[in-house]
């Protein structure tokens, strides 16, 4: 990717008409199953009829994750995929791009100044987008590259496992900083449980975003639905 060049994960996201994008997750960090009896193919192929222009899988082990999951997410779509878990070294994110994965997820609470700098390079230079995720103002200030990576607020506080209480007062807040870092693709993830919550977020300013445990449990996955999120009502 030459310096300047949006990314294929950044760009399906912005031309899309519903900028979510939809998660696989196999449980969610207390132990309950999100699969529901779905394979991920099953799950990929309801996410695409509802319109996703990427995917995220979720590989890390507190979620029930791993490599094969990847690899069946990879399978099933042409859309990028988001891979997310604890990447702190370099040879995780080879792994990631030989799995065939666009974007990989570094969480700048769980990384010093530095290491995140070294990562987010190394990212982008394997062709890699940095889905950089933020959870205070300092944070955002601080992403290396904004404008070739996305900048995304967690709603949720990964320091607890993801257990606390949701809501997405953070993200609310938040929204001038993260335009002000130059990202091309702001976001919001984690915690957006309703589409009032999410046109909301959308109507606010950002870009996309990123839903998984409310797509995993909501009864259907009807487009029409799905669809819905991304318009205020
Ligand atoms: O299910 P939710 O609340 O929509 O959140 C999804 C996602 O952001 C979450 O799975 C996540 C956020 N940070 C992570 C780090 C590793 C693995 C997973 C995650």
């Amino acid at each position: 990717m030459s310096p300047g060049t949006p990314s294929t994960f950044v760009e399906a996201v912005l031309a899309a008409a519903v900028p979510l994008v939809m998660e696989v997750k196999r449980r969610s960090a207390d132990g309950t199953d999100l699969m529901g009896g779905r394979s991920a193919t099953d799950l990929v192929r309801a996410y695409e009829e509802a319109g996703a222009p990427c995917v995220s899988v979720v590989s890390g082990r507190w979620f029930g994750g791993d490599a094969s999951l990847v690899q069946e997410v990879v399978r099933s779509t042409e859309r990028p995929v988001l891979q997310k878990d604890f990447f702190t070294r370099r040879d995780q994110l080879l792994a990631a791009r030989a799995a065939g994965v666009s974007a990989v997820l570094l969480t700048a609470q769980l990384l010093d100044r530095g290491t995140l700098a070294v990562l987010v390079a190394h990212a982008l230079d394997l062709g890699l987008t940095p889905f950089v995720e933020v959870v205070s103002e300092a944070e955002a200030a601080a992403v290396p590259c904004p404008e070739l990576c996305v900048v995304a607020v967690n709603n949720k506080d990964i320091r607890d496992q993801e257990r606390g209480a949701a809501g997405v007062a953070r993200s609310e807040r938040m929204i001038g900083h993260v335009l002000g870092t130059g990202t091309p693709l702001p976001m919001s993830a984690s915690g957006i449980e309703s589409r009032d919550s999410a046109a909301g977020l959308l109507a606010l300013g950002y870009r996309g975003l990123l839903v998984g445990t409310a797509l995993l449990t909501a009864g259907s996955l009807d487009p029409v639905e799905v669809a819905s999120w991304a318009s205020a009502t």
